[in-house]
Order: structure tokens, then C-alpha cells, then sequence
């Protein structure tokens, strides 16, 4: 399986269990794996046959100020779902960083890891 991969992607969103958490926008960084052949589009050489990744960017952007959420499963779990969906993808695995969220802590965050249920 070959992977498209967006790191570093910047989120910007209503996110956290707290009230005050649901008042403001925080940013989060993801890291996307996007498993997909590449054959095709290595072969054609056109961005029609790809998983453009910059419209996927511009898509995951959307999806996180789409609604405001409680906890960060949430949203990857909406993330996973239009990856896989949306883009005709096989395979998604998306680290969730909320920075330093929790005093004491450097980095918190979850990993998810979803199959296609067509592939
Ligand atoms: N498993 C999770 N635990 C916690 C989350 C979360 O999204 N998933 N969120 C919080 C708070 O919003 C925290 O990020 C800020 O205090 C706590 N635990």
C-alpha cells in the first residue's frame, strides 16, 4: 500500500469537555497517512487519477470548524470518515495533537488507525 501523507495540518476548532473550552477556537496539528495506490497517477501523471491532497486539506479544515466537539475521538473519528469516504481512500491512520492541554504534560493527543469498509 502507498501512503499520501499531510503533516503538521493545521486545525482550527471548537474542541474540549470544558466550558470554556466550547467559548473559544483552539488550533490543533494533525499527521494524516492516507493509504492509496499510486500507481495510476504515476503512470497517467495527472492530478485526476490522485488523491489530491491539497483539496483533502482544504476538506479536513472545513470538517473541524464544522461543529463544535467535546473530545478529540470525535473529531478524528469525522476526520477518518471523510478521508475514507469522500476521497475513495483504503486505508487512514491520524495523529490528533492538542499541544499542551494538560499542565505538566508536552504534547496529548490520540491516534486512530481505519480501514476502508469497501476495500
Ligand atoms: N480521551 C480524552 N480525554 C480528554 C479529552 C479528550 O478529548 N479525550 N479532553 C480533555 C480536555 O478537553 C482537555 O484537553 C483540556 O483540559 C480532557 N481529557
Amino acid at each position: 500500500m502507498d501512503l499520501i501523507y499531510l503533516n503538521g495540518l493545521e486545525l482550527k476548532c471548537t474542541i474540549g469537555v470544558w466550558d470554556w473550552e466550547q467559548a473559544i477556537q483552539q488550533t490543533l496539528h494533525a499527521d494524516v497517512q492516507v493509504g492509496t495506490n499510486t500507481s495510476l497517477p504515476a503512470k497517467t501523471d495527472d492530478l485526476a487519477d490522485a488523491v489530491d491532497y491539497h483539496k483533502m486539506t482544504v476538506r479536513l479544515q472545513e470538517v473541524a470548524k464544522a461543529q463544535n466537539y467535546a473530545l478529540l475521538e470525535t473529531l478524528a473519528e469525522k476526520i477518518a470518515d471523510c478521508v475514507l469516504t469522500e476521497f475513495a481512500t483504503d486505508y487512514v491512520k491520524i495523529k490528533l495533537d492538542k499541544g499542551a492541554a494538560v499542565k505538566g504534560v508536552r504534547h496529548v493527543g490520540v491516534i486512530i488507525e481505519r480501514k476502508s469498509a469497501h476495500r
